[in-house]
């Protein structure tokens, strides 16, 4: 058996320096990660944090290391893949932060001779028998994991509990997953949940068995008692639950290792204080380069006492999944989860149509919407409603895709010929204008894209070959395009310095320079100069560069038959927009019962108007003022500290839980104070109080606004009466 690797200490020092060395690359590479709920985090104290979605390979951890490290002020002990850990520039990073190896056996799966098949599937749901293969041999042993090929995108893994001969085994537990079934018996007549429709006493009459990979156990004592010691002195640790990253729509099953370590350490230490905060990690194009991402904290779990005694008494299993499903709840909490890619889709376009009125929505509001709307869809996917919603949506985003356009483009069919015309020149002039100020920026970072683009393509692939999870291998794309971009832009931009001054040092750049110009300052210039160049294309470039998606929908718009194709898509868009709406008003209050107090978008079907950012909030402090909705405020989650003020329209109807009975009365509301920062109030019903609050939001929101256009003005974008800049379904800022 391979020597488990060395568990490095964490050193304070060397976190922050891997950490602050590596930050700049968060900042190159999204445009925004908002943090949301971080002030749910205990500052002190043994605490895990669970992260999921596990989308990013190694940038999810960066990021959230230094959204942890800025808001809460902690470091974050990660549990990671020793096959990770045992890579070269990775593994020297892992060791700076202090990180601990633990071993997957997904990572030491070796394909086993022979196949495999399941008798008596009914009677013996854990006999295995197998052809030709080697049971007793090397590989296999008690606690090992038998892994069957992936089929339909699902894989399945079984522990070993016994081997009984070469070609017989027994599982640990019955097999009852529908694919893992049919793989194994080789029959198609069994239902979603496991059963069998005919006779299940035997296989297929022709069944050769299937393939399968085999995985020694692993002895993961040494990483719990790694975890065990780190919290009893107070330690944070960081934990993808999932056991490893991946590009699905959903989150995959829990890990048990989580419970293992919050009951463990509470069994040892049951008075230590430990929490459990779950985290979101919620992308808009994961992967992409300038995407964006809200890092949500959903409310610190404590481990009830009843659970670490039944845990200390022995019963693990019961223990260890109770736990394990409030862990799974409580990110769901913070995650969107469409059960596929296209209910996602779907569900990203019903909320662009129930927002019609184009209200600016804050991400972290277009994160709590999507979730909204797929735990709705989850509740009546069945009714026919909403069978019939979906399918039109999906049609509608079909259209649209074979167009070429994104869904708030098809308003240019509103357009005037003139109208059209005119913006189409103003559009070309300005790109015209911020093509000059990019290229040169382009043009010296161009090998760097290009490398970037195709290595992380490849190693995508790489690691879609090597996973049992991974659909396309998107999750790896962020980690790659970051570490070429790290190698390989720094030895580009030495080149051109070289080449900058060695032009200068034969001809002063054909005679430019003067004379008198040192070379060192020349060196000097171009450490300064190649790189703010580059810096300075990249912003003006994210500018130009949603100007040319705009382009599009303009052209089309100039050619009859394309434009009457939009006018009726335009019209077929306004008649989904009045189904969506009408169903969400529908079904919505069935499933939140704070459906009309927490109304996130304005209804624009029924005279709630949000014409910009300074009314939403009026109307929305309008809908708080009323008695029954201030309940709902009151008694909502304390306005986050650390959330900025164009966050702070979401609170109170932004929340999607119905008041907690178990939450202190004292932490209901909240309070600004003076200073601005905002602090939970300790009398909820003190109207004043909420008065103020909510003058103080509409000050702070006016002058926001104000900014915002401000800003807006000054970066180039047109003004639209709802605000020129909003996310598109995808995060992206969207020119209209
Ligand atoms: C540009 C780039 C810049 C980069 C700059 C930063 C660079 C710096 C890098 C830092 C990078 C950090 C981030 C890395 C992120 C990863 O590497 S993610 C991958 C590694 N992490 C993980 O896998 C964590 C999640 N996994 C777990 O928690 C696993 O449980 C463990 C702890 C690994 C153990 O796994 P395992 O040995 O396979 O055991 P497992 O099957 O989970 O079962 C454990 C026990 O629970 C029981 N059990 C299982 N399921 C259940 C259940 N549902 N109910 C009850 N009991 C259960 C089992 O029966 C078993 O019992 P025993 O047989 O031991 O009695
Ligand atoms: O092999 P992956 O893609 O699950 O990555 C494991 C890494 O340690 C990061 O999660």
């Amino acid at each position: 058996m391979a020597k488990p690797p060395y568990i490095p200490p964490q050193i304070g020092w060397l976190y922050d320096l891997v950490l602050w060395t590596f930050s700049v690359l968060v900042d190159l590479f999204f445009r925004e990660v908002h943090p949301r709920g971080s002030w749910k985090v205990p500052r002190r104290g043994p605490l895990i944090i669970v992260a999921a979605p596990h989308a990013n390979q190694f940038v999810d951890s960066l990021i959230l290391m230094r959204v942890v490290r800025r808001e809460i002020g902690r470091r974050i002990s990660w549990l990671i893949a020793e096959k990770s850990f045992k890579r070269k520039f990775i593994g020297l990073l892992s060791r700076g932060i202090g990180a601990v190896p633990v071993a997957r056996a997904m990572d030491n799966m070796k394909p086993g001779t022979g196949t495999i098949y399941l008798p008596d599937p009914v009677n013996q749901p854990t006999l295995i028998r197998g052809v030709g293969t080697k049971f007793d041999g090397p590989g296999f042993e008690p606690e090992g994991t038998i892994h069957l090929p992936t089929i339909n995108g699902n894989s399945y893994s079984a522990t070993i509990a016994e081997i009984k001969g070469p070609e017989e085994l027994i599982l640990k537990k019955p097999v009852k997953e529908k694919d893992a079934l049919c793989q194994l018996t080789g029959r198609a007549d069994i239902t979603d949940d496991g059963k069998f429709t005919g006779d299940a006493s035997t296989v297929k009459s022709d069944f050769q068995g299937t393939k399968f990979k085999v995985a020694p156990h692993v002895d993961q004592s040494a990483v719990y008692k790694a975890v065990f010691g780190r919290l009893s002195h107070g330690g944070c640790i960081g934990i993808f639950p999932e056991g490893g990253s991946h590009d699905r729509p959903e989150l995959l099953p829990l890990k048990a290792g989580v419970a293992i370590m919050a009951l463990g350490s509470l069994a040892e230490n049951p008075d230590s204080g430990l929490k459990i905060v779950p985290c979101g990690m919620n992308y808009f194009h994961a992967h992409k380069f300038r995407s964006r991402a809200v890092v949500e904290f959903g409310n610190p779990i404590e481990v009830p006492r009843d659970l670490v005694e039944k845990y200390k008494r022995g019963e693990r299993r019961e223990a260890v999944g109770e736990l394990l499903d409030t862990i799974y709840h409580a990110l769901l909490a913070v995650t969107v989860n469409g059960p596929d890619y296209e209910t996602l889709m779907a569900v990203q376009a019903a909320r662009r149509l129930y927002n019609t009125k184009g209200k600016k929505l804050p991400l972290p509001m277009v994160v709590e919407l999507n979730r909204r709307l797929i735990t709705g869809y989850a509740h009546f996917k069945d009714d026919p409603r909403i069978v019939k919603l979906k399918k039109s949506i999906t049609e509608y985003n079909k259209q649209l895709r074979l167009l070429g356009l994104r869904d708030h483009q098809v308003e240019y069919a509103r357009f005037s010929i003139i109208r059209v015309v005119s913006t189409l020149i103003y559009r070309f002039i300005k790109l015209t204008l911020l093509a000059i100020g990019t290229l040169p920026g382009l043009v010296l970072f161009a090998p760097v894209f290009v490398a970037t683009r195709y290595i992380s393509k490849k190693k995508s692939q790489e690691a879609l070959a090597a996973s049992t999870v991974k659909l396309q291998g998107r999750d790896v794309m962020a980690t790659w395009k970051l570490l070429v971009a790290l190698a390989f832009a720094p030895a580009l931009y030495a080149l051109y310095i070289v080449i900058f001054t060695y032009w200068t040092y034969r001809n002063r750049i054909q005679g430019y320079v003067p004379e008198w110009v040192p070379l060192w300052a020349v060196v000097l210039l171009g450490v300064v100069l190649f790189p703010t160049i580059t810096f300075a294309a990249l912003r003006i470039g994210e500018i130009g560069m949603d100007i040319v998606k705009s382009l599009r929908p303009l052209i089309l718009s100039l050619n009859p038959s394309s434009a009457n194709t939009l006018v009726k898509l335009r019209e077929r868009r306004a008649e989904l927009s009045r189904e969506v709406t009408d169903v969400i008003n529908t079904l919505g209050p069935e499933v939140f019962p704070d459906f009309d107090s927490a109304r996130i978008v304005a209804d624009p079907f029924k005279g709630y108007k949000h014409g910009d950012s300074d009314k939403g909030v009026e109307a929305d402090h309008e809908l708080r003022s009323r008695p029954q909705i201030q309940k709902t405020y009151t008694t909502q989650e304390p306005l986050p500290r650390n959330e900025s003020f164009h966050d702070l329209a979401n609170f109170g109807f932004f929340s999607n839980r119905p008041a907690s009975r178990s939450r202190s009365r004292s932490t209901a509301g909240v309070r600004l104070s003076s200073s601005g920062s905002v602090q939970p109030m300790t009398e909820v019903d003190d109207h004043d109080r909420l008065e103020e609050v909510s003058k103080r939001i509409r000050g702070a929101m006016r002058e926001r606004g104000k900014e915002r256009r401000q800003r807006s003005e000054d970066l180039g974008w047109e003004s639209v009466s709802a605000g020129s800049i909003t996310p598109s379904e995808d995060g992206e800022k969207k020119t209209r």
